[in-house]
């Protein structure tokens, strides 16, 4: 099934979720966040989730949600958790992928510690540095589009653009 769905992919804090309220709007579609579902269908925050029952079973919860996404949401811009990627490599089965890349010192001028506190696999930022290494390979070779996003209205553009070249 084509499901036209836009998947942003990329590291924590590169932007996924406000290009995707703002590519929403352009489209007038929906925008759905997977760290949003998961908190709203477990009931409990992401925190909450890594600190009582681990990331491993974080990841069974993601699993099951890109599941979700995959058999029922269409024309829909789903924002993706960092690590789906990593551990749901099939992501291509439920739209297309844009790969939001920024360098890993951009992403950190751009994070408060409110921001920062939400996350909790960015609690070390030398770890969360070599993950980022490590993913940024993963996320390119697993998206359609590569965008690196460091001017907001010019990765709307762009996205706009290339799906303007599709009709
Ligand atoms: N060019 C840009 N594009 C998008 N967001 C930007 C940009 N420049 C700065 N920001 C800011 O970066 C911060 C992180 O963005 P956002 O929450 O959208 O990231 P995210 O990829 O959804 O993160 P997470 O995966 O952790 O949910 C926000 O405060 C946002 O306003
Ligand atoms: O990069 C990651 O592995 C994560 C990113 C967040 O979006 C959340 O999905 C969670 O904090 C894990
Ligand atoms: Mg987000």
């Amino acid at each position: 099934m084509k499901s036209n769905n836009i998947i942003l992919t990329g590291f924590m804090g590169s932007g996924k979720s406000t290009i995707g309220r703002i590519l929403a709007k352009e489209f007038n579609t929906y925008f759905l966040d997977t760290d949003v579902l998961i908190e709203s269908f477990e009931n409990k925050t992401i925190s909450d989730i890594f600190k009582n029952e681990g990331e491993e079973a974080f990841r069974k919860m993601e699993k099951k949600c890109f599941e979700w996404i995959k058999n029922s949401v269409t024309n829909t811009i789903i924002s993706v958790g960092g690590g789906l990627p990593v551990y749901v490599p099939e992501i291509k089965e439920a739209g297309r992928v844009i790969y939001l890349r920024v360098e890993f010192e951009d992403i950190l001028k751009r994070m408060n510690d409110e921001e920062i506190k939400k996350r909790p696999l960015f609690q070390d930022v030398k770890k969360a540095k070599e993950l980022f290494k490590k993913r940024d390979k993963i996320y390119a070779e697993l998206a359609d589009i590569i965008i690196e996003n460091n001017d907001l209205n010019k990765t709307v553009r762009l996205i706009k653009d290339y799906y303007a070249g599709d009709k």
